[in-house]
């Protein structure tokens, strides 16, 4: 197996409708030969995994651009059918300059003898930009190979025996199994991130701020108790210190009415050894008086 060079490959597409359009003519462009290679450009269609219809999307000559957002996956089809003839293999690739962007060609890579179709590529945005693409801009290389012996009836790329043999437009069967949901894109998912961060950095500073003001009011209804205590200390030392002084007090007043009581208890008692002493004198006194009396009578007489 060898691989056409230019000027090979030159004649074989010029002579031979290998490179046709949707007229099925000759659509080969001598230009388009670089290198050993043959470049294809971009289709109408694609289909993107973030497109909200979730549909096929069909480019027009007036919006000829399509945005391919960082991981996001899309399939692109070449603008260009391509016949192999039963002797060459082609093989396949994207342009560097869009892989250098980010632009990863997950489908691949070779091209069998015998298929007649457009080619579809799926590709992934793996970079941290939108990459644009815009329709008839040659984007995808086509390698040519001979093989040793040419692939016979059976062995030939065909509609009977394949799924892609003449293809024009991006089969349903693919879009079912990319159109579910939304591709996770690592920046997509970095912007979810960031924006929970930033809901629980608000959630963190409201719960922060609530517990301080429950502090601050615990505190301050901590401090309010703590007077309150110490008022009820207060006015209970005030009142013991009351009692106590009246207590005392009461006691002094007794202990000097005991005092006064004895005092008078005693001179009573003095009183009482006076009177018995008076009395007997008063009996003298008495006597005195009657014999006076006497005498006085006596006299009289
Ligand atoms: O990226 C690609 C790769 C291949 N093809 C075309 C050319 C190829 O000849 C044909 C079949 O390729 P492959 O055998 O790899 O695919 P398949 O899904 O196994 O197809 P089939 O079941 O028809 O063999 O599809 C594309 O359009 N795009």
């Amino acid at each position: 197996m060898s691989f056409l060079g230019p000027s090979e490959l030159r004649k074989l597409l010029a002579f031979n409708k290998i490179i046709t359009n949707d007229d099925n003519q000759n659509a080969y462009v001598k230009s388009r030969v670089k290198q050993a290679a043959y470049e294809l450009s971009l289709g109408n269609q694609v289909y993107r995994t973030d497109n909200k219809d979730k549909k096929v999307e069909i480019l027009s000559e007036s919006n000829r651009n399509i945005d391919i957002n960082p991981g996001q996956f899309t399939l692109l089809m070449t603008d260009e059918f391509v016949n192999i003839p039963n002797d060459k293999l082609a093989f396949i690739s994207i342009k560097a300059k869009l892989k250098l962007k980010g632009l990863v060609n997950v489908s691949g890579f070779h091209v069998d003898p015998g298929f007649k179709g457009k080619l579809l590529f799926s590709v992934y945005n793996a970079g941290p930009s939108i990459i644009t693409l815009e329709t008839k801009k040659a984007y995808f290389l086509i390698w040519f190979a001979n093989l040793d012996s040419a692939a016979e009836q059976d062995d030939l790329y065909s509609k009977d025996n394949n799924h892609h043999q003449g293809q024009k437009t991006i089969d349903t069967d693919y879009l079912d199994a990319l159109k579910r949901n939304d591709m996770a894109s690592p920046s997509a998912i970095l912007l979810k991130i960031g924006e929970q961060k930033d809901f629980f950095e608000s959630e963190i500073t409201t719960l922060k701020n609530s517990l301080e003001n429950d502090i601050k009011e615990k505190n301050r209804k901590v401090l309010n108790n703590e007077y309150l205590i110490k008022l009820l200390i207060g006015i209970c030392i005030v009142i013991i210190t009351k009692y106590l002084f009246d207590h005392s007090m009461a006691n002094k007043a007794i202990q000097e009415c005991i005092f006064e009581n004895e005092k008078i208890n005693k001179m009573q008692k003095q009183i009482d050894s006076i009177n018995v002493k008076i009395i007997p004198l008063q009996k003298v006194d008495s006597l005195i008086d009657k014999k006076n009396i006497n005498k006085n009578v006596k006299s009289k007489r």
